[in-house]
């Protein structure tokens, strides 16, 4: 397409840190000249397999609010830049995820889709996670504005349906069929082969009853709605997996009041005062739902971390950064656990937080 061209001071300035961080590629002289010379003569470059390695890996190091950082070099990339449709993406994506839960043994791994360029844009993979619960709205009538599954994806699950999607079997746990945008067609659906779905049945260390509320959740999240951006080249569709830190799934995805709302219901089970805030059932009822979360993932040999083991492994990793001479860019706001956020070391101090490329770039919904 005419006017699309990527910004040559990214890209040598990328291939610059490049060769400074990786000197058995030799001197950068060649490279820079083939990079400036490709984009004045196409309006992009093309990423050597070791360049995009690298961007990858170096995004992650880059993400200010990830606390999972310090096994940053062990990221697996799948070089799948010459995968442009839709059909292909989907299926590239279900081997990412059955390659990623590795029977429990969760491994970091990224695909990485194709560019946008002067051709036009490359795929995008509408879901925000590849392994989503739908959220039903149920029509007006006395239950108007109920939710059946997940909320956070109602507006997803009304896209799918009006695609063409029959739903699942209607209840809390559905997993979303992919949602694919390729070329300048409409996007296409394809479900999640179950077999790639790895989840864990949650039930509770200490309260036999728990197991019977038949609460779940998958083993893998993989984020698929950012776009990796490398030295001015963007990569919309590059999902990326690691494992999950508790919390996300026992203080967030299962007990915010506009997810799935559970602190209520388990308060009444656990016999705790609900009728005053002073009794803290909610912070009781949160605690007992983040032991069952954390204690069912390691039952079945699920890979989980808890926030105060990933608090202090962050400060680790803040500290090789500083040894390495960097700067480790982190954001408060979202590097503090949602739950005992003073109990963990990484409360205790300010971040620096600047914007650094290769980095992942949100971009808005093409849906809503
Ligand atoms: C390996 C284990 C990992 C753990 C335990 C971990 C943990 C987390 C957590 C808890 C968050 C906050 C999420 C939220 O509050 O919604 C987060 C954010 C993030 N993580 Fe990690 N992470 C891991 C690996 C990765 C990998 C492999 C990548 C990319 C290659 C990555 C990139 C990010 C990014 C970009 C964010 C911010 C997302 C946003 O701005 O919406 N993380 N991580
Ligand atoms: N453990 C993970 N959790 C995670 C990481 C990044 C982003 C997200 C999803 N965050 C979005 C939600 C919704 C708003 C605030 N949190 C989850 C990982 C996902 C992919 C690699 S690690």
């Amino acid at each position: 397409k005419k006017g699309f061209r990527v910004s040559e001071d990214e890209a040598l300035e990328f291939i610059r840190t490049f060769y400074a961080e990786n000197p058995e590629a030799g001197s950068p002289g060649e490279r820079l000249r083939e990079v400036r010379d490709d984009i004045r003569r196409t309006g992009t470059y093309r990423h050597t397999v070791p360049e995009l390695e690298y961007g990858a890996r170096v995004a992650w190091r880059n993400s200010s609010r990830c606390i999972g950082r310090l096994y940053w070099r062990s990221l697996r990339v799948r070089d799948r830049r010459d995968v442009t449709t839709a059909a292909e993406v989907a299926a590239e994506s279900v081997r990412h995820l059955r390659g990623a839960t590795n029977g429990g043994r969760i491994r970091p791994v990224m695909t990485v889709f194709a560019p946008d360029g002067p051709d036009g844009p490359g795929p995008r993979i509408w879901n925000d996670q590849l392994i989503r619960y739908a959220g039903y709205r149920v029509p007006s009538g006395e239950e108007a504005g109920e939710v059946i599954g997940d909320p956070a994806n109602a507006d997803l699950t009304e896209v799918a349906l009006a695609l063409g999607w029959t739903g699942g079997t209607g209840g809390p746990f559905d997993v979303l069929p992919l949602v694919i945008e390729a070329g300048h067609e409409p996007p296409e659906l394809f479900e999640v082969p179950r077999s790639a779905i790895r989840e864990v049945r949650l039930r509770h260390p200490d309260h036999p009853w728990f197991a019977e509320l038949g609460l779940r959740w998958h083993a893998v999240p993989a984020v698929s709605d950012m776009t990796l951006e490398i030295g001015g080249v963007g990569y919309p569709a590059a999902p990326f997996n690691g494992w999950y830190m508790g919390t996300e799934i026992g203080a967030r995805n299962l007990a915010d009041s506009g997810r799935y709302d559970l602190l209520p219901i388990l308060g009444g089970l656990l016999g705790l005062d609900t009728t005053s805030e002073a009794s803290l059932w909610r912070d009781r009822a949160m605690v007992e739902l983040n032991r069952a979360v954390l204690y069912s993932f390691a039952e079945d040999g699920v890979a989980i971390t808890d926030h105060h083991t990933e608090a202090r492994r962050f400060l680790a990793h803040m500290e090789k950064e500083e040894r390495a001479g960097r700067v480790c860019p982190a954001d408060w706001t979202w590097i503090v656990p949602p739950m005992s956020g003073s109990a963990t070391p990484v409360f205790h101090r300010l971040y620096d937080n600047p914007d650094l490329r290769p980095n992942f770039l949100r971009r808005e919904r093409p849906y809503g």
